[in-house]
């Protein structure tokens, strides 16, 4: 699946490695491929910037995240950007529309990713040559049913949701279906009282699937713990008592995980242990159970 906005900083990059750790952590097989080729995001935010890709006969080999044995299954995580083949981090790729072309093609055939349940595209924001070409490249080389879709990312405000509704349209005039529609930061998590306010207003991204007749996955508060984890792999930590939606995440902090059954192999990577105390989490896992449900 595709994980598309109109706008930048909506979060796409932050919620595909949310989704994807949700989904291994429940016992799948996933690859997450990174196509943003102006700003690789993924190997720092699943704190994998060091790792270096391997070339073995017949293509790439993609970076393993980490590795989880629970009573779903064993799942498993892989990723493959661009900025493992870039040789500092602050480099920038300065392409013409060819050559990035060519790379996302390459991207999409010659990377050995194994057994695979789910690959999650990150992609760049607009409807610029990369998506046109990614689009073009899923659909002709795929077998039917492979290609599931697109998750659009929105933040519930007008403007973003007017950059999104272009996204949709493009998805639909080039024929990619689309899975639904995520409202990102809506409403804020008050890191003393767990309260949520909507600083950004509310609703924007339901009213879009509505219109555009495409299923609405959920909203994501703004959770400043969540940031941290994302940027810096810092545990979250609440305040003692926070409750949020149902759930006692102080507790859950004292106790080291927040209830899942899972557990993380030797050689698993911190971050998806990390990510089970955070607040987004169980607000994740409902959201990748809905499209694995929706994709089968
Ligand atoms: N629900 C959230 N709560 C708190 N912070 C968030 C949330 N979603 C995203 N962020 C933060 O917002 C910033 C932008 O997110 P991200 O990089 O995922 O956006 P993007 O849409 O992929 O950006 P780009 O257009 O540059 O690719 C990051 O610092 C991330 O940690
Ligand atoms: S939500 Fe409550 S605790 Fe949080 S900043 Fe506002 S008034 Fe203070």
């Amino acid at each position: 699946m595709n994980v598309l906005s109109g706008k930048g900083g909506v979060g796409k990059s932050s919620i595909t490695t949310q989704l994807a750790l949700s989904l291994s952590l429940s016992g799948h097989s996933v690859g997450v491929l990174d196509v943003d080729l102006t700003g690789p995001s993924m190997p720092r935010m699943f704190n994998i910037e060091d790792a270096k890709v391997t070339q073995a006969p017949g293509g790439w080999l993609p970076v393993p995240v980490h590795t989880t044995n629970s009573d779903k299954g064993v799942g498993q995580l892989r990723c493959m950007s661009l900025g493992f083949l870039l040789r500092g981090r602050g480099d920038a790729v300065v392409w013409r529309g060819p050559k990035k072309t060519a790379m996302i093609r390459q991207f999409l055939s010659d990377v050995l990713w194994g057994e695979m349940d789910y690959l999650l595209i990150d992609t760049p924001p607009g409807t610029s040559d990369e998506h046109i070409s990614l689009a073009e490249t899923l659909l002709k080389e795929a077998r039917p049913g492979q290609v599931a879709g697109a998750v659009v990312v929105t933040t519930p405000q007008a403007v973003a949701t007017a950059d999104v509704r272009k996204e949709l349209n493009f998805c639909v005039k080039t024929s990619i279906p689309v899975i639904g529609v995520i409202e990102n930061m809506a409403g804020f998590v008050c890191p003393n009282c767990a309260e949520c306010t909507d600083i950004f207003g509310k609703g924007g991204g339901q009213v879009m699937a509505n219109d555009f007749n495409v299923p609405f996955l959920g909203r994501i508060p703004i959770d400043p713990q969540f940031v941290m984890l994302i940027e810096t792999g810092q545990t979250p930590e609440y305040p003692q008592g926070t409750i949020i939606n149902g759930q006692d995440f102080s507790k859950a902090l004292q106790s080291g995980s927040s209830g899942s059954t899972s557990e993380v192999t030797k050689d698993a990577s911190l971050l998806a242990e990390k990510y089970r105390d955070c607040s987004l989490e169980p607000i994740f896992r409902k959201i990748a159970q809905d499209i694995v449900t929706s994709v089968g």
